[in-house]
């Protein structure tokens, strides 16, 4: 994949495991200095300082930010706390004014993810700047946006890249404000090597109560850090009143968390290493038994083609469908995972089979 930088090649004396906390919005002067003091006095001090300025609303008529006004705020914050900003831009104007206020990192947001026309537009105001750019996960779960907005920005020479995943709108699992996906990340960082993912529980959770929780799922995960709205006062905030904690919460939420080294930093030791030759060793043993399945498939499709056959037997699927997975549930296999091995297995049964009937016939002569 394409090469980029790590938060710690940024210039910002960032390491590789990020902790961004400040309120959702900025409101006030008062309100930022505030929220720098709190900081302060618990001696918590985040890697970078997050304030919304422009704030995307379902609906018109709740406080959209403040705009430009409060660029000016972030003064503040480098005076207390003398760490970089970070805040969300949705399109060109906003990424003039974010450069001009000398903001040090962007990030671009769900709803704007989704849009590969603001992805671009955004893109393009940034050519030729080598501000670091971080990419919330679209609100829809689509690895492929989620790249492709990393990618509008690659392409006109953004190399400082991060994403960030805040989970996806769901209409039915009301348990989330936005439902984690952590296959998506996995899946990002399989995609493109060493993409740093920085999960936000603040608007996964969407309340207080359950962030520590999903933090710490994140970094079970191998996550690269976390984003938290942080707030002095968190009942009176402007925006996302519920999922606000403050300065000493954030204290108290990152004492308690298990922070996991990248087994990549370390040696494998010799415990770990038996273990993975085990491993090994079954895999080759699974690819041998799958290979032999398919190879009992084709002299079925064979069977198949000479007796005109259809290819797909309900039936005798659905037997073997319920027989396997009920097998599998009592060897402590998930009903999931077996129902979507099996679905896995019959639908290359079936495309083998289906493309032998469609082999010409063979003339003996
Ligand atoms: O039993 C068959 O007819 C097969 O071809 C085998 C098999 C399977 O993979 O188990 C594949 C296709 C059919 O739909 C049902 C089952």
């Amino acid at each position: 994949m394409k090469n980029h930088l790590q938060s710690s090649e940024w210039g910002l004396n960032l390491s590789n495991q990020l902790i961004i906390a400040g309120p959702c919005s900025a409101e006030s002067a008062e309100q930022i200095e505030k929220v720098c003091l709190a900081m302060k006095e618990e001696n918590v001090l985040p890697s970078l300082f997050r304030a919304g300025i422009w704030k995307p609303r379902t609906r018109p008529g709740s406080f959209e930010g403040i705009g430009e006004e409060g660029l000016k705020w972030m003064e503040i914050v480098r005076h207390h706390l003398n760490i970089p900003i970070t805040t969300e831009v949705g399109n060109a104007a906003h990424v003039e004014m974010a450069l001009k206020h000398k903001v040090d990192v962007l990030w671009i947001g769900a709803r704007t993810t989704v849009n590969p026309f603001a992805v671009q537009e955004i893109s393009e105001a940034l050519r030729g700047t080598d501000i670091p750019v971080m990419v919330k996960n679209p609100m829809n779960p689509d690895l492929q946006l989620w790249i492709g907005a990393l990618e509008r920005l690659h392409a006109v020479g953004i190399d400082k890249l991060a994403a960030i995943h805040r989970g996806f709108s769901d209409a039915y699992d009301k348990r989330f404000r936005n439902k984690p996906n952590w296959s998506m990340p996995i899946h990002l960082k399989r995609e493109w090597k060493g993409m740093q993912v920085i999960n936000d529980p603040s608007h996964i959770v969407g309340k207080r109560d359950g962030i520590l929780e999903t933090s710490q799922r994140a970094l079970n995960f191998g996550l690269d850090g976390l984003m938290i709205e942080t707030h002095h006062d968190p009942d009176k905030a402007w925006s996302d009143a519920q999922q606000q904690v403050t300065p000493a919460q954030l204290k108290q939420i990152l004492q308690q968390l298990d922070f996991k080294t990248p087994l990549e930093e370390v040696q494998p030791s010799e415990k770990l290493h038996d273990l993975r030759a085990a491993v090994d060793h079954l895999d080759d043993q699974l690819l041998d038994i799958l290979a032999e399945r398919f190879a009992v498939i084709e002299q079925i499709g064979a069977h198949k083609r000479e007796n005109h056959l259809s290819v797909f037997q309900s039936e005798r699927w659905k037997q073997v469908m319920e027989s396997r997975t009920q097998k599998g549930i009592s060897k402590n296999l998930g009903e999931k995972f077996m129902k979507e091995l099996l679905f896995t297995i019959h639908e290359e049964s079936v495309k083998r089979q289906e493309k032998q009937l469609r082999e010409p016939v063979k003339i003996v002569k």
